[in-house]
Formats: structure tokens, sequence, C-alpha cells
């Protein structure tokens, strides 16, 4: 269960030491996921060049790998850098976009698991599902399964991994396998932006990059997600102005919004 005051400090801790977030991540993504970082007060930076990654992952807190438009330089890259955070000791987050809709994106997910051993994995339920069981077929980025059903898959891959593990929807889950934590602030408009979850990565990797626990860091990121989400969903119109408002709501978080609105 969340200490409350402790994700007061640890977004404190993210402002104040505004750590470097490197991101491998989509290009579908890439703005609004930075954009993200910035207001909650971290430091993005997107870098995927082959020729740069270790050095990049060498001056960061944290790396993200996101698989969302890879390919075969894109993968190569994602593992030089998974090698060069653990060597550096920094959490990788991986998000495992689009597993289980082709046999590509589930074989690379296999091989970023196996050689750049995240400390989070954090997807929607049917890439959870897929990435423990090979005969899910997933449509494509969108999940078809609630996070409830995702539970079990969850837990086997905390267990296989040694990852914290997070499923992201209605309810958030975020497990070490374990022991379960809940967060089920958010709304549905949440789900019709895209990069929504990419986002949710990359804001838990700047929880994780300054909290070394990592089921606490994951949990606390999520938190932020749901809260800034279900206030930004209350202004909006549609998922237009969603994007701006929860750019905001991030930004503006402060201890008093953070109390009167976690859900557990
Ligand atoms: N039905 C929902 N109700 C509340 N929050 C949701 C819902 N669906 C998604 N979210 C929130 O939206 C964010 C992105 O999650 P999700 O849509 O599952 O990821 P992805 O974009 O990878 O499929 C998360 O913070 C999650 O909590
Ligand atoms: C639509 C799309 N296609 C490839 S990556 C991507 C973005 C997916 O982002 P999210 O999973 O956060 O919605
Ligand atoms: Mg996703």
């Amino acid at each position: 269960m969340i200490d409350i005051s402790n994700l007061v400090r640890d977004l404190s801790l993210v402002r104040e030491k505004s750590p470097l977030i490197h991101n491998i991540t989509n290009y579908v993504v890439m703005n609004n996921t930075a954009n993200a970082l910035l207001s909650i007060g971290a430091s993005p930076v997107m870098a995927h060049s082959v020729d740069e990654v270790a050095e990049m992952t060498s001056i960061a807190s944290a790396l993200v790998l996101n698989i969302g438009t890879l390919d075969a330089d894109w993968v190569k890259a994602m593992l030089i850098a998974g090698k060069t955070a653990q060597t550096k000791k920094i959490p990788v987050i991986f998000d495992p976009v689009g597993a289980g809709a082709t046999s590509y994106r589930t074989k690379v997910c296999q091989q970023i698991l196996e050689e750049c051993k995240p400390s989070i994995i954090r997807g929607n339920a049917s890439e959870i599902m897929a990435l423990v069981n090979s005969n899910v077929k997933t449509k494509g980025v969108d999940s078809t399964s609630s996070s409830d059903s995702a539970l079990d898959s969850a837990k086997i891959l905390a267990r296989e991994t040694g990852a914290v593990v997070v499923i992201s929807g209605q309810t958030d889950y975020i497990t070490n396998g374990e022991t379960t934590e809940t967060v089920s602030n958010g709304n549905t408009l949440m789900a019709r932006v895209t990069g929504m979850g990419c986002t949710a990565t990359a804001i838990v990797a700047a929880f994780a990059s300054i909290n070394t626990d990592m089921l606490e860091a994951a949990t606390h990121g999520m938190a932020i997600m749901g809260i800034s989400g279900e206030l930004a969903a209350a202004k909006s119109q549609g998922n237009g102005s969603m994007q701006v408002h929860f750019l905001d709501e991030l930004f503006n978080l402060n201890e008093s919004t953070l109390r009167n609105t976690l859900k557990l």
C-alpha cells in the first residue's frame, strides 16, 4: 500500500534532481513522452543510434527501452544500451509495445528480457500475457483484455525475470510476484490518446531513477499517471484537449492534490 508521504517525497525528489532519462522509444510518442517527463520535472533525451547509445546511457539515471517502432538497428542499439545500464547499475524500464502482435516483436521481447534484465516491465494486459505465453496473439498496440485478467501472468513474469511488472488499465497492478499494489485512478479517455502507456513507462522510469525500491517507484509512477489523467479528463472535451490538460495536470501536481485524489 502506498504511503502517501513517500509519494510526495519522490515527486519532490524528481523535481529537485531533474534526472536524465534516456529513452529509446518509438516515433509515434517521442514528443508526448519528452513533454511528460519535462512536466514532472525530469530531463528527457531520445537517442537511438548505435554510435552513441552507450555513451548516452552512461550519463543517464534510468533507461527506457520501448519497442513501438522497432527495426534491426534499433534492437542492436537497445541491447547495447541495456548492457551499459547494467554495468552502470541504472534501472532499465521496458515497454513491450505490441508484444504478441507479430512473432518478431515477441522474439525481440524475449531477447531484451534475457540480455537487458529490466528492473521494471510496464505493459497493457495483452502485452503482459503475450510475454508469458507465446500463443497469446494481440491485435496491435491496444489491449483486448482487462488488466485483471493478466494478473496471474504478471506474477509469473515477475518471478521468472526478477522484474517488477506493471499491468496498466482500468486498475493498474504493480507486482514483484509476491506483493501486489493497485492504483484505481485514471479515466477511460486515457486509452484514447496514443502514447499514454508509453508515457506511463517513462514516468515510472523517472521515479525508478530516484528510488531504489522498484515496487514503490513503479507504484508511485502509476499513481502520478492515474491522478493526472483523472484530473485532466474532467476538463477535457475529447482526446485532443486531453493531451494538453494531461501535461498541465502533471506539471501542477502538489501535495494536497495527491492526498485528495489518490485511490488505491
Ligand atoms: N479504462 C481505464 N480507466 C482508467 N485508466 C485507464 C483506463 N485505461 C487505461 N488507463 C490508464 O491509461 C494509462 C495507459 O494505460 P494503457 O492504455 O493500458 O496503456 P497502453 O497505451 O500501453 O495500452 C495508464 O496510466 C492507465 O492507468
Ligand atoms: C500506435 C503505435 N504504433 C506503434 S507504437 C505506437 C504507440 C503506442 O503507444 P501506447 O501503447 O502508449 O498507446
Ligand atoms: Mg503501450
